[in-house]
């Protein structure tokens, strides 16, 4: 069995290709050239941590893989005296024919590029391609996906302004520096409320654990699109809750929808269809005002395909 760890996999990662990976991941779900079910969740007893399993198969000749993501959400690893990632994650491969087990991959990075790049995916196929004006964006929490989706959204689009606001404001303002830093621009800015970060936005990209939300109906700028990745108590916590009845809701598959997003449809909020079918040109939104909410939940057949480029990506390279 080969292991390809977090080093090597963060070498070979690449953002074309994960925004590749993810298109076709999204759009054989909806094909049903994929089998993935809700994921199982064990928890730690009394407390808030979980561990979660995500096995899947995904048929294509490029990115078809057979393989579980085991994901770790330890929330309270921020509060420890040496602070740990709250969400890491280990990848098995297997060989789809023998079912011999093919390869380990560190799945941290993974799940960060992945995830930002589903959002640039359903940015680019709900909102970008019908011709949107792409001039802010905003960013709500700067932890390892706001980090993500920042470098992410920076190399698949052009916005004029980024805009970054964590609940706690030093965290936003280390992120700002070092991106204008690292990008040489001065893009990047600073917001000291959720407020003022949301109004007038043209896309929102919310990557917290807020069980409250954060971006009020209010806010939204008519025809707006945005991205809700986090996962508070429930996963669909951080944009206030009447906004769904009305928007446009896309989802990445209907079982794992069915499962996580059960307040919302008991709430009676109906889903648009899946970002597939977005892809595939069976949906659309037509109306120019309506708001567009991507719900991002991750699917196991996303890490199938990044675990598949990446184990071909690491052969190609270390031939010997
Ligand atoms: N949809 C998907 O595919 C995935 C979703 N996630 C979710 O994305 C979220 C972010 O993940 P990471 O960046 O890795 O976590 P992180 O721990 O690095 O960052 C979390 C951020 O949430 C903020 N936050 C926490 N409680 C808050 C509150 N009450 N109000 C406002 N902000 C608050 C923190 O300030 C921090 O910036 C998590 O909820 C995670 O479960 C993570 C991976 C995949
Ligand atoms: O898809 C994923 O890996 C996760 N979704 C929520 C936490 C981790």
């Amino acid at each position: 069995m080969i292991v390809i760890d977090e080093n090597m996999v963060l070498k070979l990662l690449d953002w074309d290709k994960t925004f590749q990976a993810m298109e076709v991941a999204m759009r054989r779900c909806t094909e049903k050239r994929i089998v993935q079910t809700a994921r199982s969740k064990t928890q730690v007893l009394d407390k808030p941590n979980l561990l979660v399993s995500m096995p899947g198969y995904l048929e294509d000749s490029t990115f078809g893989a057979l393989g579980c993501k085991l994901v770790t959400f330890f929330p309270t690893n921020s509060n420890l005296p040496k602070p740990l990632p709250t969400v890491m994650a280990s990848i098995l491969l297997f060989d789809e024919t023998t079912g011999l087990p093919k390869a380990y991959v560190g799945g941290f990075e993974i799940t960060k590029w992945r995830t930002a790049a589903a959002s640039a995916v359903a940015t680019q196929h709900i909102y970008a391609k019908r011709s949107k004006p792409l001039r802010v964006l905003a960013i709500l929490g700067a932890g390892e996906q706001g980090r993500a989706h920042a470098d992410c959204f920076k190399h698949c689009f052009n916005f004029q302004e980024i805009r970054v606001w964590n609940r706690t404001a030093s965290k936003a303002k280390s992120l700002v520096d070092e991106y204008n830093k690292k990008y040489n621009t001065n893009i990047f800015k600073h917001c000291e409320s959720n407020e003022k970060c949301v109004r007038g936005a043209d896309v929102i990209v919310a990557v917290t654990n807020t069980s409250e939300p954060i971006v009020m109906a209010d806010w939204v700028k008519a025809g707006a699109h945005i991205n809700s990745v986090g996962l508070g108590k429930t996963h669909h916590s951080e944009v206030e809750e009447k906004l769904y009845f009305d928007a446009d809701v896309y989802i990445d598959h209907w079982e794992g929808a069915r499962a996580e997003l059960s307040g919302l449809i008991k709430a009676g909020v109906q889903f648009k269809g899946e970002v597939g079918s977005v892809i595939a040109n069976e949906v659309q939104t037509e109306d120019a005002n309506r708001v567009t909410i991507f719900q991002s939940l991750g699917m196991a057949v996303e890490d199938c395909a990044m675990g598949r480029l990446i184990y071909d990506t690491y052969l190609k390279t270390h031939s010997n």
